[in-house]
């Protein structure tokens, strides 16, 4: 059938890998897509490469001017004027062969190597720091994944930033080969309508305007929207009437349609809630859980008579009551968070999650850094985060921080597991505001705590009997418009056996 799909796929595969090996220069190993950080430091890479690409053209084009009067000399010399009737003058000899000697060795070197050599260099070094076929595919499926959660249209999406026909069609293959036959679709209609309009351009294009015809086909009928899927042939039959695999296409939709009961609508997308995380993300709380939330208190903390925080007492608001998640207020100064970014910057690495130096996972989308105690600022953070918690921090991970990429997340978890000497609480500093999306969700208890920056987050992850608190699950959503960082401080159990006595009960 029509090639079979699998070989359909393997074909798109192929593509997407000839595109991306075509868009992107060279793999320097360094990460991009999951640290909005890291993407905008692009800008700097994108100046660095204009500059040395400018001098590259500049000495190219005085390598050809090199080149065109070596030409020049060559069809001047006598014994190329006129080759039937050769002078034997052995001074005119002599003359011809040292010229055709040192334009032969100017051709050579001019040919041979760039005169710009330097660039060259630059574009397989590490210096540049240039997005790698990952960052391209591993960005497309990113801005999909935030399409599935905050159900959005390409014009949704593409409202700040329109896509070109290329850069819509490649989206369109990376949801197809993932099987997201529906955005396929919409990609490829988004791509079929700026096709339209510039079709008489005459540009050039990576796709066809019949393979784009295919594929819209494709993906309906995979969607399972055959009266769609018909159209399409159809419309793709009258450009191509002789191809044999898209009559037999149009022929098994038209008779798949006699047997199939169900007719799901390609074009709407779904915005039923397909789990309560994905819901919570996009703001859909219920209506008894906001009004509870909005029962909660705010008042003004010393933690309990802590002389560092008699004077300046902490601005404490209960988030929730069940598990307990409290909100501090203005914890870390904007002065603060910038240090903290400026030192973590340059040592961001790909999350990871699991035990041990753990595994990446497309779970978590962004980068982070443990931060050693080398800076006062870590020092004061760390210091503060024990005042307002009235925890010890002696078995506490070191301060962790962490700034998300395109769409960056991280999936429903638990922060303590069921090892010994378990994280028996979290603090979680939101260092920076999110414009759109990038809340952190409860989804068994349907919490939403938006991000504000300056402020942290508290929860007890563990019950006092030291069993895991299942409600506790938790998820960073996806971020749609912004620049997330946070800080994490995760604390153990070991040492705070008399600051949070355990229980035996089974309910603490
Ligand atoms: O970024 C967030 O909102 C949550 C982060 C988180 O849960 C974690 O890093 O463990
Ligand atoms: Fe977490």
């Amino acid at each position: 059938m029509f090639g079979g799909l699998d070989v359909l796929k393997m074909a798109i595969i192929k593509l997407l890998s000839f595109v991306a090996c075509v868009w992107v220069v060279s793999t320097t190993g360094h990460e991009f897509f999951s640290s909005m950080d890291q993407v905008m430091q692009l800008v700097e890479e994108k100046r660095n490469l204009l500059e040395q690409f400018n001098s590259f053209i500049n000495a190219e084009e005085e390598n050809l001017q090199r080149l065109r009067s070596g030409l020049e000399i060559l069809r001047q010399l006598s014994y190329f004027k006129d080759p039937e009737n050769p002078t034997t003058d052995p001074v005119a000899a002599y003359k011809l062969i040292r010229q055709l000697r040192i334009l032969w060795l100017t051709i050579i070197i001019t040919t041979e190597k760039s005169p710009y050599i330097d660039f060259q260099e630059l574009l397989f070094s590490d210096v540049l720091k240039i997005p790698s076929e990952e960052d391209v595919e591993s960005g497309a499926l990113a801005l999909i994944k935030l399409q599935e959660t905050y159900k959005l249209y390409p014009v949704n999406l593409t409202k700040e930033t329109p896509l070109n026909e290329d850069e819509a069609y490649y989206l369109g293959l990376n949801a197809y080969v993932q099987d997201k036959f529906q955005h396929a679709f919409h990609w490829f209609l988004y791509t079929l309508i700026i096709f339209n309009e510039t079709e008489s351009f005459n540009s050039i294009r990576a796709f066809t305007k019949e393979r784009l015809l295919e594929h819209l086909g494709s993906s309906a009928y995979h969607f399972g929207s055959l009266p769609v899927a018909i159209y399409f042939y159809q419309q793709l039959l009258k450009r191509d009437p002789t191809n044999e695999d898209v009559k037999y296409m149009l022929k098994l939709c038209r008779n798949l349609r006699f047997y199939r009961t169900s007719n799901p609508d390609i074009f709407t997308l779904n915005t039923e809630s397909t789990n309560s995380y994905e819901a919570l993300c996009r703001g859909e709380v219920k209506q008894r859980t906001s009004r509870r939330q909005r029962t909660l208190s705010c008042r003004y903390s010393t933690g309990g008579g802590n002389p560092r925080l008699i004077l300046a007492p902490l601005k404490e608001e209960i988030e929730w009551d069940e598990p307990r998640i409290v909100r501090y207020h203005d914890i870390i100064s904007d002065k603060e968070i910038e240090i903290l970014k400026n030192i973590s910057r340059p040592l961001l690495s790909r999350s990871r999650v699991g035990s041990g130096s753990g595994t990446v996972s497309n779970i978590r989308l962004s980068q982070g850094v443990f931060l050693e105690e080398d800076d006062v600022v870590v020092v004061h953070v760390n210091q503060r985060i024990a005042d307002a918690t009235g925890l010890s921090m002696e078995t506490a991970e070191l301060l962790h921080v962490q700034n998300y990429g395109i769409g960056g997340r991280y999936e429903t978890h638990y922060d303590a597991g069921d090892q010994q000497n378990e994280r028996i609480s979290t603090f979680l500093i939101y260092m920076s505001d999110v414009e759109i999306g990038g809340a952190t969700v409860f989804p068994k208890v349907g919490v939403a705590l938006q991000p504000k920056k300056g402020s942290a987050v508290f929860w007890y992850n563990l019950h006092k009997n030291g069993d895991l608190d299942l409600r506790t699950m938790h998820a960073g959503c996806p971020v749609l418009m912004g620049n997330k960082w946070v800080a994490n401080k995760w604390i153990h159990e070991f040492g705070q056996e008399f600051i949070r006595p355990c229980s035996l009960s089974e309910w603490e």
